[in-house]
């Protein structure tokens, strides 16, 4: 679903006195051309009609709907501007509808950008134009049991990706990661990404009828995202990682002045933090618009993370620098992790080494250096128990 029609359906989602007024109509079997929007392109071609400038509540615009010609509301459709209006598109814009309502919004919408409302009288339909698009509403029923059903679904595919998230960890204690593993986990998170956006988009269109629909979604999405950054920080190859800062750095070079003072270097410091992040998320987000056609090959993610696509490549062990592991003791901040990473290089020599290489990293004191080693052998037994789960 695009973010355009995302908005639109938000303006007309269940539970807004909108939705209610386009309810009543279709019930009633008025039909209606409505416009939302009062930009000059659209009083531009708005012949005769009444000013009303009122509130909008779902019983005036039905008691308007009956009336011949167009309802024009303001932008927000919390007011109602002019009714009994006739409009007056140009005629050589193209379209493909039958009836003369249709055909006029569709027009309408074509040459405004505005969101036009078609009801029909005969068919028992409400249909949308926005710009050169078209979107017919379902019933709210049927969209709410294809939400359950996808919810049925992700509830699965969860329960699939802790497994495979937890054997991962496994593998990472015993240093025996091949690229395979990290990519079949990676499109694991995808498949889940792309159900998440799907269910979404019910939401967005089922309104307040969709609030429980949101809640069962937000609670089988937790920390599903960051584990897929996480996981690419982990493993992102060096070239790849050093080729998009230096892409990053040139960008920044334009933003920041050149003068080489304390302050700035400081600030360059964080940019690069921020930017190692930045890089981790651009990737997720682009694995997920790969996935919309197809399913997303392990070779393909292989190489999204900077390794070739051959197929023996992922039978390469590689060694994880630790975020994502990190991430999961309590009360280790992310700079302190990064500090880790940076001194120690990756996850194996964090996990190996002694309270005093650990208390000689940047913001790691001896408590803390105890706290790490202790926090990484309840993380080792919790993954060995959830293995037999
Ligand atoms: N240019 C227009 N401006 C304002 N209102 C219009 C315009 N064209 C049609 N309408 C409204 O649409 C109503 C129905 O027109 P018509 O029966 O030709 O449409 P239709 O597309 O067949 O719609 P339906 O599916 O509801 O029958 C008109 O009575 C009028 O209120």
């Amino acid at each position: 679903m695009d973010e355009k029609l995302m908005e639109v359906l938000k303006i007309i989602a269940p539970g807004t006195p909108f939705r209610e007024g386009l309810e009543n109509i279709l019930r009633a079997k008025t039909g209606a051309l409505i416009v939302v929007g009062d930009s000059e392109e659209v009083l531009g071609i708005v012949d005769g009609g009444f000013n009303i400038n009122c509130e909008l509540t779902p019983a005036r615009l039905y008691e308007l709907a009956k009336m011949d010609g167009a309802i024009i509301l303001n932008k927000t459709a919390d007011r109602i501007l002019i009714a009994n209006a006739q409009l007056v598109p140009d005629p050589s814009i193209a379209s493909f509808e039958t009836g003369i309502r249709h055909r006029t919004a569709e027009r309408v919408a074509r040459q405004t950008g505005e969101l036009i409302i078609s009801i029909s009288q005969r068919r028992d339909i409400i249909s949308l134009y926005y710009g050169d698009s078209k979107y017919v509403l379902e019933d709210i029923r049927v969209i709410l049991s294809k939400g359950n059903q996808a919810i049925q679904t992700l509830e699965k595919y969860r329960s699939v990706l802790d497994k495979v998230l937890n054997n991962l960890s496994s593998l990472e204690f015993d240093d025996l990661v091949t690229l395979a593993d990290v990519t079949k986990v990676l499109q694991r998170i995808e498949m889940v990404l792309r159900i998440q956006k799907e269910i979404e988009g019910y939401i967005c269109e089922l309104g307040t009828e969709g609030r429980l629909l949101k809640m069962q979604l937000e609670e089988l999405m937790a920390n599903v995202r960051e584990e897929g950054v996480l996981i690419i920080r982990d493993y992102i190859h060096e070239d790849l990682l050093a080729q998009k800062e230096e892409e990053s750095d040139k960008l920044d070079e334009e933003s920041i002045a050149e003068e080489k003072t304390e302050k700035i270097e400081k600030e360059r410091d964080k940019i690069k933090k921020k930017s190692r992040e930045m890089i981790a998320e651009e990737i997720i987000d682009e694995l997920i618009d790969w996935f919309s056609d197809d399913l997303l090959s392990l070779s393909t993610i292989s190489k999204a993370l900077g390794y070739g696509s051959t197929l023996n490549v992922l039978d390469q062990f590689i060694t994880p620098r630790g975020y994502r592991l990190l991430r999961k003791i309590p009360r280790l901040p992310m700079p302190v992790i990064e500090n880790l990473v940076q001194t120690l290089g990756n996850f194996q020599r964090i996990l190996n080494a002694s309270i005093d290489e650990l208390d000689d990293v940047e913001g790691i004191g001896e408590v803390r250096a105890k706290a790490i080693k202790e926090g990484l052998r309840h993380l080792r037994d919790r993954v060995g128990l959830d293995k037999y789960v």
